[in-house]
């Protein structure tokens, strides 16, 4: 994993104009080697997995389903504890929190959740300006300033305020995904962790989303996370990238380098069955899919893996660290086989 400034777009870490929320060069998310095990018996889901987050930085994960991708937005919330590692979210270690603590810092409002289905996660009874403000209400915060605040979010995230008055069924899709993200950054959090943000909006609506997750990192220097399976939203708007496979990442690393030079082949199985993401596939995707020759028990890839070898079968992969990671037996050699083939002149 690398400790460096986000790749990619070259834009102010604090987003320009945003406070700098965390004192410097720190990360707002440092994710140490966690491991989580959920269910009886409890099975390992995830493994090992690091991750960074700096003020004004979006992150992207990806990988598909049941990869753990939830889970570690979970962890992260403080909402599992886990089995082993450390989350630490502007250099508070929220995996080390329990009872009282836990409920004291989820109550700073530093870490907000924007969840995959708006309108089952948006209280029926209720009014868009009580949801909105339901956060601060429970902090204290005095009605008239709550409904200042509450305000503010509607208008960053370009909703008419007078909807305050309505309830969730009286708004459109787009508007209730705008609803759920104003409800998140009304406590100006530090760190938004959104998971499928996009996936139910059709194509002018999640174009409007993202945009506006792009403004709220600059404009208040939030660093966020984006849970995505669809590569080419997410190559719109974010600076990294992490791809999961079975609850370990396999590459991380600047998303226009991981999705224009994938590393691990199953980064380039996504990229490939991803036409959007790039004009013209690295990789062929019928070589990709090849049949496996692997096993189980070394890297979590092999038993799909058309370039496993035995040792990949065997022995948990090398990890090469650095501006990518990568966690592959074969990263130097597996991608030349993969190639598309160039026409002859
Ligand atoms: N409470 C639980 N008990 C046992 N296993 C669980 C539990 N919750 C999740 N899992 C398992 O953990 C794995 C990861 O689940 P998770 O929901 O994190 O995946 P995901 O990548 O978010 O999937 P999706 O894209 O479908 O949302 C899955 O295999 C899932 O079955």
């Amino acid at each position: 994993m690398s400790t460096g400034v986000k790749g990619g777009t070259g834009r102010d870490p604090n987003g320009g104009v945003g406070p700098d929320l965390n004192g410097g060069d720190a990360p707002l998310l440092r994710v140490r080697g966690l491991g989580v095990r959920l269910g009886s018996p409890a099975v390992p889901v995830l493994e090992e997995v690091d991750l960074t987050v700096r003020a004004g930085e979006i992150v992207g994960i990806v990988g598909e389903t049941g990869s753990g991708k939830t889970t570690l937005a979970r962890t992260v919330m403080g909402l599992l504890t886990p089995a082993a590692g450390s989350v630490e979210v502007d250099g508070v270690a929220v995996s080390g929190l329990r009872g009282a603590a836990l409920r004291a810092h989820r109550r700073t409002g530093k870490v907000r959740f924007v969840f995959q289905d708006p309108l089952r996660s948006l209280d029926p009874d209720h009014t868009v300006g009580a949801i909105v403000g339901e956060g601060l209400a429970i902090a204290g915060v005095p009605a008239a300033e709550r409904a200042r605040r509450v305000r503010h979010a509607l208008e960053l995230v370009g909703l008419d305020p007078a909807l305050a008055a309505r309830r969730p069924a009286q708004l459109s899709g787009g508007q209730r995904q705008r609803v759920s993200i104003a409800r998140a950054i009304v406590s100006e959090p530090a760190l938004l962790i959104c998971d499928e943000p996009v996936s139910a909006l059709d194509a002018s609506n999640r174009n409007h989303i993202l945009r506006l997750l792009d403004e709220l990192r600059e404009r208040l220097g939030t660093g966020v996370v984006v849970i995505s399976h669809d590569l080419g939203s997410l190559a719109g708007i974010a600076d990294r990238v992490a791809v999961l496979y079975r609850g370990r990442i396999v590459e991380e690393g600047p998303i226009s380098e991981v999705f224009d030079d994938p590393r691990h082949p199953y980064t380039a199985l996504l990229v490939a069955s991803a036409p959007r993401v790039r004009g013209t596939p690295r990789h062929d995707l019928a070589r990709l899919r090849a049949p496996s020759t692997g096993g189980t028990g070394g890297c979590v890839f092999a038993h799909r893996c058309p370039f496993a070898t035995g040792a990949c079968a065997a022995v948990p992969p090398p990890v090469t660290r650095g501006e990518r990671t990568v966690a592959c037996h074969h990263t130097g050699t597996w991608s030349e086989a993969a190639r598309v083939p160039v026409p002859a002149e």
